[in-house]
């Protein structure tokens, strides 16, 4: 069945349709959705229904593929082991000295007081060795507790990732976010220490969730802070629950993209920063995507004995969607990796540095296994 999935992939690529294969986090299940035309449909309300796939800069259309057709089949990750990745692979030194300007510009504006926090980032190039439908493999293997997916349109390119971070899922109108920030390599057997900086830095972010969602939430509940992993990665992570208030999805969805978890705040200084300074357009990078709308059927009552009638089924809508981190691009037999961190007053640009790099090693581990 998975073989069945990933010659569809390749039908596509061939007659040039659009596609993404995807697999949300913990589970054995990999979902293909296919277009039937090369049609490029744009978002207009998030009304929509479909595989969205929303830029950094929210002043740019997203699209999404439509559901022509879905398969689904089990997935069971295949024991791999990954070469390590060489130093000089990671710390690959092209780039640092303009990143480390970047960041030394950053500060300066910080404390100029246009902003007290910016999220940078830089590309990582790297020459394939490997066939794409190897890699997602390796990378659906390698990352188990990440949303790992595989998006193909002809008019707009590929991109690949494995992302530890929820935008917002919804049921009905029951929805749960999260802040996430803060970054820390894994040593293994040792718990995270937490500086000032990076407790900060994640604080910002939460505080700032609460405010832009209190007009269109209700009964809004801020959970325990918590260490997650992400990879061979530690975040400091909150999750936040709550319902929204009739009708305004699209208003909650605007409002959480893009947080100061991967732009900056107050947001519209740290977006134009970014958008002026890093030597590039982010595209997908730090945007969004996932299932948009899907339809769910519900028991009506649980007490209710006959569960077959339909009479006793209620239809609620459905909403998955993930900040595009630790993701690349793909261009022939090129990839782009990218790969950003928060910059505050606090931040050292060396470790900053090191930080990207450490975040690169997410997709380089399974792209250097030749
Ligand atoms: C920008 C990225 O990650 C974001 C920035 C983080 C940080 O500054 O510590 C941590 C998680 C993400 O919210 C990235 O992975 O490229």
């Amino acid at each position: 069945m998975v073989q069945e999935l990933f010659n569809r992939t390749r039908f596509c690529l061939n007659e040039h349709l659009p596609f993404v294969l995807y697999r949300k986090p913990n589970t054995h299940e990999l979902i293909g959705i296919f277009q039937d035309s090369d049609e490029v449909h744009t978002v207009v309300d998030y009304s929509e229904t479909g595989f969205v796939f929303a830029p950094f800069d929210a002043d740019v259309d997203a699209i999404y593929i439509k559901r022509d057709a879905v398969l689904k089949s089990d997935f069971t990750p295949e024991n791999n082991t990954l070469k390590p990745i060489e130093s000089s692979v990671l710390l690959n030194v092209d780039g640092k000295e303009g990143y480390i300007r970047l960041v030394k510009k950053a500060l300066s504006y910080i404390e100029k007081g246009t902003f007290d926090k910016v999220v940078l980032s830089r590309k990582v190039h790297v020459e394939l060795t490997d066939t794409y439908h190897h890699i997602f493999q390796r990378l659906l293997t390698t990352y188990p507790e990440a949303f790992c997916y595989y998006w193909h349109h002809p008019k707009i390119g590929t991109w690949m990732g494995a992302t530890p971070e929820i935008l917002i899922k919804t049921s009905g109108t029951q929805f749960t976010t999260m802040s996430l920030a803060g970054t820390q390599s894994i040593e293994e057997g040792q718990a995270p220490s937490w500086s000032y900086k990076e407790l900060n830095e994640q604080q910002v972010v939460t505080d700032y969730i609460v405010d832009v969602l209190k007009e269109n939430v209700q009964a809004l509940k801020v959970l325990e802070r918590e260490s997650v992993r992400a990879g061979q990665l530690w975040h400091l992570r909150t999750e936040l629950t709550g319902v929204i208030a009739p009708s305004k999805f699209g208003a909650v969805l605007k409002a959480l993209h893009p947080t100061p978890a991967v732009c900056g705040n107050p947001l519209q200084n740290a977006k134009r920063f970014i958008l002026y300074n890093e030597s590039y357009k982010r595209s997908f990078y730090t945007g969004f995507l996932g299932e948009l709308n899907l339809q769910e059927e519900m028991p009506r009552n649980r007490n209710r004995k006959n569960q077959e009638n339909s009479a006793y089924k209620s239809i609620r809508k459905s909403s998955e969607l993930y900040v595009n981190l630790r993701c690349m691009q793909l261009v022939q037999d090129k990839a782009n990796i990218y790969v950003g961190g928060g910059i505050t007053k606090d931040s050292d640009p060396e470790r900053e540095w090191e930080e990207t790099a450490y975040k690169s090693k997410t997709m380089l581990r399974i792209l250097n296994n030749k």
